[in-house]
């Protein structure tokens, strides 16, 4: 698998760099972008975080935005933000920011328009973690994070493949897909009418069946204008106690929904993930 480098710029002794390539899960031509550490060679491979962002997002809003490379840099952790859909003149679209390019959802749609290129969940669990180890210093040691529609594609990817992450953690996340308006009208979309597909998808409805393997971290403001009717936090601590998962929500006092809430507290995120990635690096 080829990728063409289309940007290199030095940061906090480390690289960011972001890259195409053609995505055979989505049929089209897809961008990423990756954050190597000063520590990252050959001979001394790093653990990876992947963050998945939120609606209406490209690779680059959380790498111009959350402010993680220098704590990453002192971790010794890269960062793959790769982006929210499918995009192009052949994928299918929506007028909504909420439906279509830019809001992939992290699900493997079933329906038509969307089928022929809204893979987004195999290409983030399969396509992109060989990707960016055929091509890059990395280890298999990997974590996985992410804000509000990235938030929901962050747990429901981690805690279906609690073999291929070391632990979870999200900003804002759509917790109950399957019971708020963005969430109801994507699966409609993408999954159609079929309710088990909507709740294999659906982060409450995975920790209401069973315990969660991996730790789980949760950050969401108090002031986020979307908690009540989008993001629904309680049904997710609800379903987190259930089996007794490993699972910490912090409310935080004033934060709204945005990156300035993200960059306030990623630090914490990327040392959350820091311990578990170590473990399995060293294994
Ligand atoms: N009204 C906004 C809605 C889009 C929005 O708020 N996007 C968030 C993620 S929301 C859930 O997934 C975001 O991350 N935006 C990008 C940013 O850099 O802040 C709109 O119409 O755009």
């Amino acid at each position: 698998m080829s990728l063409e480098n289309i940007s290199q710029t030095k940061v906090f002794q480390g690289w960011h760099k972001q890259y195409t390539h053609q995505s055979t899960s989505l049929n089209c031509t897809m961008r990423f972008a990756i954050f190597l550490p000063p520590q990252a060679s050959q001979d001394n491979p790093v653990s990876v975080l992947y963050w998945l962002s939120g609606l209406t997002c490209t690779d680059e809003n959380f790498m111009q935005k959350a402010g993680a490379f220098r704590k990453a840099a002192e971790l010794g952790i890269a960062i793959v933000a790769p982006d929210t859909s499918p995009r192009g003149e052949q994928v299918a679209d929506d007028d909504g920011y909420d439906l279509g390019q830019g809001a992939g959802f992290y699900v493997n749609a079933t329906e038509t328009p969307w089928a022929d290129h809204y893979r987004m969940y195999d290409y983030i669990v399969d396509e992109l973690p060989a990707l960016v180890e055929e091509h890059f210093p990395v280890s298999q040691a990997r974590s996985i994070s992410g804000h509000s529609m990235g938030g929901h594609g962050a747990l429901v990817i981690g805690l279906r493949n609690t073999d291929r992450y070391c632990s979870i953690s999200a900003f804002a996340p759509i917790s109950n897909p399957i019971n708020c308006p963005w969430g109801k009208k994507a699966f409609s979309s993408y999954l159609g009418h079929d309710r088990q597909q909507w709740q294999s998808y659906d982060a409450c409805s995975l920790l209401n069946e069973k315990r969660s393997e991996l730790p789980i971290l949760v950050d969401q403001g108090a002031a986020d204008s979307f908690l009540e009717e989008q993001l629904k936090l309680e049904t997710l601590m609800s379903a987190a106690k259930k089996h007794n998962s490993p699972f910490e929500l912090r409310m935080q006092p004033g934060y709204d929904h945005s990156y300035f809430f993200i960059s306030s507290f990623i630090d914490d995120h990327l040392d959350f993930h820091a311990k578990p990635l170590s473990t399995q690096r060293e294994e």
